[in-house]
């Protein structure tokens, strides 16, 4: 498919290829506070994010994909994104803002960065880095990604150990923390 829309204002893909939809229940041991993220699932299991994307898994092809991440916080605990490092680790990404208020958490070894996101803003994910996406704000926070078409995810090691920093909710505004869990 060469060409596609984008309903800028809703974040909607249109003509998608792969869709995920992530809820509570499916993030179990990715916050800090499992019991408050219990109780979630237990009130209606909402869905923390939704993926769209247009797919096209050669090497040198590009993918695309949008993700409407949900405002929200587990206990004191941003809604994010699991986060993931490329399986070929030597590939990037490009992140652009189209909705909303957020951070893109970056990490390769010890190095990690946060960067703020807003609409029209864009972000480059250099290769070997591990990212997540926070919502900071208080409506929809979306945005739109751009990745070769051969990355592939790698969930594996921050499923286990998350990232260095996690972002919370202090005094209504976003702080960046050293991960209790990290190491
Ligand atoms: O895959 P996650 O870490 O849950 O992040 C959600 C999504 O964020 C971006 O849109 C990426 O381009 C997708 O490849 C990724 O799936
Ligand atoms: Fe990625």
């Amino acid at each position: 498919m060469l060409s596609n829309y984008i309903d800028l204002e809703k974040g909607i893909l249109e003509n998608y290829t792969e869709n995920v939809i992530r809820r509570a229940s499916d993030m179990l041991n990715f916050y800090q506070d499992n019991e408050a993220l219990e109780k979630m699932i237990k009130n209606g299991n909402p869905t923390i994010y939704e993926v769209y994307a247009v797919t096209h898994e050669g090497g040198g092809e590009l993918s695309y994909a949008i993700t409407i991440l949900h405002p929200g916080k587990v206990g004191n605990e941003y809604f994010m994104t699991k986060g993931h490092y490329h399986e070929k680790r030597d590939r990037g990404e490009l992140y652009i803002g189209l909705k909303g208020n957020g951070l893109l958490l970056m990490q390769k070894g010890e190095e990690i960065r946060w960067i703020e996101m807003e609409r029209g803003k864009i972000v480059y994910v250099p290769p070997y880095f591990a990212h997540r996406s926070i919502n900071t704000g208080n409506g929809n926070f979306v945005f739109l990604a751009i990745y070769p078409g051969d990355a592939g995810h790698d969930y594996g090691s921050i499923a286990e150990k998350g990232f260095a920093k996690i972002v919370i909710e202090e005094n209504g505004n976003y702080a960046v923390k050293d991960n209790p869990r990290w190491k």
